[in-house]
């Protein structure tokens, strides 16, 4: 049973938090062994430098972590499934027909019918499951743009596609509503998800298709679900629907899309493409789940398997991932990065919170984004991917080497210059350096 241990000796160990993190500390440094027993926990340390002798734990069990937000996880992972069956489904359409359903919001971003309609599902599955009033949603996207009179027609699909999804919730676990939601019901869904976060109390966060380029290039995007207690993340689930079975197709970009949809029908199998990564703060492991594939039921899908980030901490062998447009990370002041610490293969430019299933999986090692000076990110881009990085044993933070401060409201307010993802606290180190040094010369 997972259980979270509070060490007398944190201030000795870079990871005192869960036993996945310690297994993680024993893989770098291959000389701890630990075992859990029935009432205490025990750490044998063979390098003198990071302890004396053997030493035990406080035993104090803080809180089982296997009851806490087990049913927000278990809906939010079949919201999760449902909107990636709601996306790819829209995304086919678009590719396909070359579809007008795509706008471009005041700040010249893009959003699609699958971004609204994405919100609303998610938004309505989970006032359903958990009561309207005790569910609080920070989203991406509003009503405005679709209430404008000359919207009808785009707020025409929406209700269709969102009526389409939950049509099929049984399949998924869920249950739907007893007749068609009304235009009125979708806006409401859209609407409530208006929260704006902050210290104290539950909220969830939702980016309901994040990589909307890339979503509209037929490329990689993700849906990203997480809950935030108290000011931290506590849940994250990220669906990540083109997702390829072999990670070097990642960097095919549309290509592998088309290729792969002319060979293999979509969603004929389970994992030939895309995936639902899920975890649990504490619980010291990220799942993945295959997408239920169309015509098949819950029971039936392949049992979850868990992710670990890769043990590579040779920089000469590691991979680093970032977004794929300059205007949203400097290419240029990574590549220095990365050179500065030894990163020689080709950077890996996906779109979306996929960056962070790549880490967390262990198809690359890094992930940097170091926006234009200015702009602010926001905690719907980040929260899910962190938890789920950091339950398969990776470290984030910004560039100062500080947790990301998902307290703030709907900002991630105090980034200290960029977001920096690693499988490993030693390539973490190394780049977190390299930042302090080259900084002050570079133009960001
Ligand atoms: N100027 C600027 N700088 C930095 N980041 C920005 C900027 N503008 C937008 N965004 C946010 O970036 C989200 C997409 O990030 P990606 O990593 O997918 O970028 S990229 O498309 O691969 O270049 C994108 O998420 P989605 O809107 O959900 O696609 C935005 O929230
Ligand atoms: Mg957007
Ligand atoms: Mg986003
Ligand atoms: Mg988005």
């Amino acid at each position: 049973m997972p259980v979270i241990y509070r060490s007398t000796l944190s201030s000795q160990l870079p990871f005192s938090q869960t036993s996945r993190q310690f297994t993680q500390f024993s893989l770098y440094h291959t000389k701890i062994t630990f075992s859990s027993h029935s009432n205490f926990t025990r750490i044998c340390c063979l390098k003198p430098s990071i302890m004396e002798k053997d030493a035990q734990l406080n035993p104090t069990i803080l809180e089982s972590t296997e009851e806490k937000y087990s049913a927000e996880l278990d809906v939010a992972v079949k919201a999760v499934q449902m909107a990636c069956s709601l996306s790819q489904r829209v995304q086919e359409g678009l590719i396909s027909k070359a579809n007008s359903l795509v706008q471009s919001k005041d700040d010249k971003s893009l959003v699609t019918i699958a971004d609204w309609s994405v919100q609303a599902t998610i938004s309505w599955v989970l006032s359903e499951s958990f009561g309207i009033k005790n569910v609080s949603i920070v989203a991406e996207e509003d009503v405005e743009a679709l209430s404008k009179p000359e919207a009808t027609v785009l707020l025409d699909s929406v209700v269709q596609t969102v009526n389409e999804c939950l049509a099929e919730a049984l399949q998924f676990g869920i249950k739907g509503p007893i007749r068609p939601l009304k235009k009125a019901e979708v806006l409401e869904a859209i609407r409530q998800c208006n929260s704006i976060g902050g210290p104290s109390g539950r909220f969830w966060v939702l980016d309901p298709v994040d990589g909307t380029l890339g979503f509209v290039r037929g490329d990689q995007y993700a849906v990203a679900l997480a809950l935030i207690e108290d000011g931290e993340v506590v849940l994250g689930v990220l669906g990540c629907p083109n997702y390829p079975l072999r990670k070097e197709w990642l960097s095919y970009h549309q290509r592998y899309y088309r290729i792969i949809s002319k060979l293999t029908p979509p969603r004929s199998e389970s994992w030939d493409k895309g995936f639902v990564l899920y975890a649990r703060k504490g619980s010291g492991k990220s799942w993945m789940q295959p997408l239920l594939p169309q015509s098949m039921n819950l029971v039936e899908l392949k049992s979850p398997r868990p992710v670990y980030v890769s043990l590579v901490e040779d920089p000469s062998l590691a991979t680093f991932c970032e977004p794929v447009e300059r205007a949203n990370s400097s290419h240029s002041f990574t590549a220095g990065l990365a050179h500065s610490v030894g990163v020689s293969k080709e950077p890996l430019r996906v779109y979306s919170m996929v960056k962070y299933a790549a880490v967390a999986r262990g198809d690359a090692e890094i992930f940097m984004k170091f926006a234009k000076s200015g702009y602010k990110e926001k905690i719907w881009d980040h929260a899910a991917g962190t938890v789920i990085i950091q339950e398969a044993g990776g470290v984030v933070t910004d560039a100062g080497g500080h947790p990301l401060n998902f307290s703030n409201g709907i900002y991630l307010e105090g980034l200290d210059r960029g977001i920096i993802a690693c499988a490993g606290v030693q390539l973490h180190q190394k780049i977190i350096q390299a930042v302090d040094a080259s900084w002050d010369s570079s133009c960001l």
